[in-house]
């Protein structure tokens, strides 16, 4: 009768004196009489095994490309280093380090290049810190340093970590040769310290991230520490951005149309100027919601939205004798207009509603026409083309270079209301509103004043030669129902 007994991974020696692991399960071997006569072992070199789950534990716990340990392996020495601090009552930091513009460096000089460069900064970053200390590859150019052992005041601690992160950014900071490249690559560092294990680590990694991203609204190459303040900001701007998107889903916008007249009085056409109805807070003003929607590309589909409903009213318009040669002005962000397929896009609409395309006028205002003026110049020639109308909004609150404006296809210059608002007291204003119209006359163009509130304003503004007028004065922007009741009295 044959029953194992144990077995378990024993460490031999070979006959050249190498040391090795192996398997060893030991049976016991009885006779007739049921007792013990001996036992056997067996043995398994298992070296091959042990090296095989060596590299699975290695490719699950290390980066591949620069051998360090990957965010797994981090978060796990952070929980321990938690716990060391809560009993030693010692701190750490973690160091968020981004490299500055490496994308650039992939996009124009390839992968591989940007892999060297990886792996140069990982080997600057390991002799920047301590034995006992971690840097991590978190993924393409980010990388974690964690400092453990800090001293226990807070602010010796943080002290110690901005000299840790000042030596970073300087090590990062000098050039590489890539193979015959030599680059240069400057970095971006958060930092958060931490103190307990009541802290959570994906919280501190987060906290890490956040100061990280101050760094390089603070100008790249440099560091930061983590504000709680910028975490509720954070907070409130996520929140904002879901509350856009359920707009966008619930179909909570509206546009409303402000008159624009000539000096006679005779509508001209509107600006459309979108507002959210809010279920609770009412009607929200563009002014709420435009940059968190330009920052977070959600310009894009209200965008489309506004130009959307613009021409569909614009079809409605055409179909009766008195609003029929009406134009309407419809605000273009720069996000938008930089799209690649915005001319495509706006043919498109335009077709889609069969309309007359003199009949649509895009506002654009100075600083976006100048981002990439080649490619602004051939879109807005692609669209006047068709015959699509263009003003330039917020006009002389901007850098516009002259240069520039005279090779734009521009219908219309748009007064600032800036300039309006005080023209009867600032003779300054009065000088500009001059030029502007001198301007805009000399380039064939017309020429708008926006914000016009009293009638003195308008009577000076006529005075100096402007020929259309929007404004409280006339009408404020009103929802489609009483616009149109406005335009049959
Ligand atoms: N990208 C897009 N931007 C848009 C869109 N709709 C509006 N906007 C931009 O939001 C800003 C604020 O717009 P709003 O609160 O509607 O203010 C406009 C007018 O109501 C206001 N106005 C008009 N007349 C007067 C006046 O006599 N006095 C006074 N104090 N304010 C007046 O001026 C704003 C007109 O803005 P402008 O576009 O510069 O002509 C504003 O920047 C809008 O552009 C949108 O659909 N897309």
């Amino acid at each position: 009768m044959i029953r194992e007994v144990g077995q378990g991974e024993i460490w031999d020696k070979r006959k050249n004196g190498e040391v090795y692991p192996k398997w060893l399960t030991v049976t016991a071997v009885k006779g007739d009489d049921g007792i013990i006569t001996h036992y056997v072992g067996s043995h398994l070199d298992i070296t091959e095994r042990k090296l095989t789950q060596e590299k699975i534990q290695h490719l699950a716990f290390y980066d591949h490309l620069t051998n360090l340990p990957n965010r797994m392996l981090l978060t796990d020495r952070l929980k321990k280093a938690l716990a060391t601090c809560t009993r030693s009552k010692r701190k750490g930091a973690l160091l968020y380090i981004d490299l500055d513009n490496f994308k650039n460096l992939n996009d124009t000089l390839g992968h591989d290049i940007g892999d060297q460069l990886l792996k140069q900064a990982a080997l600057r970053l390991q002799s920047c810190i301590r034995e006992s200390d971690t840097v991590a590859r978190l993924g393409g150019d980010e990388f974690m340093v964690m400092l453990c052992d800090l001293n226990v005041q807070t602010l010796e601690a943080a002290a110690q970590a901005e000299v840790t992160g000042e030596k970073i950014l300087a090590m990062l900071d000098q050039h590489y040769q890539l193979g015959t490249y030599s680059h240069h690559c400057s970095a971006s560092i958060g930092i958060t310290l931490f103190e307990d294990h009541q802290q959570n680590t994906e919280e501190l990694l987060k906290q890490a991230d956040i100061a990280m991203y101050q760094a390089k609204n603070a100008g790249r190459n440099t560091l930061c520490f983590f504000d709680p303040k910028t975490q509720i900001n954070i907070a409130a701007r996520v929140l904002m951005e879901e509350e856009l998107r359920t707009a966008l889903e619930l179909q909570q916008f509206q546009l409303h149309y402000q008159l624009q007249i000539d000096n006679l009085g005779k509508p001209l056409g509107a600006e459309a100027l979108i507002r959210r109805h809010h279920p609770e807070r009412g009607m929200v003003s563009p002014l709420d919601f435009i940059s968190l929607a330009e920052e977070t590309g959600l310009i894009l589909p209200i965008g489309n939205w506004v130009l959307d409903t613009a021409c569909a009213q614009l079809k409605t318009w055409e179909q009766t004798a008195r609003t029929c040669d009406l134009i309407l002005a419809v605000n273009v962000s720069a996000k938008q207009f930089h799209q690649t397929e915005f001319v495509k896009h706006i043919k498109a609409m335009l077709m889609r509603y069969a309309i007359k395309p003199g009949r649509l006028k895009l506002e654009l205002t100075e600083g976006m026409l100048l981002e990439n003026i080649e490619d602004t110049i051939a879109n807005m020639n692609a669209l006047r083309k068709v015959g699509v109308k263009f003003s330039l909004d917020d006009f002389g609150t901007g850098y516009s270079s002259l240069q520039y404006l005279k090779r734009l296809p521009l219908n219309q210059l748009k007064i600032d209301q800036s300039f309006v608002r005080d023209i009867i007291t600032d003779s300054n204003d009065r000088a500009i509103v001059r030029t502007i119209i001198a301007m805009a006359k000399s380039m064939r163009l017309d020429v708008i004043a926006e914000g016009v509130e009293l009638e003195e304003q308008q009577q000076l503004l006529v005075k100096k030669g402007c020929t259309n007028f929007q404004g409280y004065l006339f009408a404020k922007p009103l929802p489609i129902a009483q616009f149109e009741a406005l335009l049959g009295k």
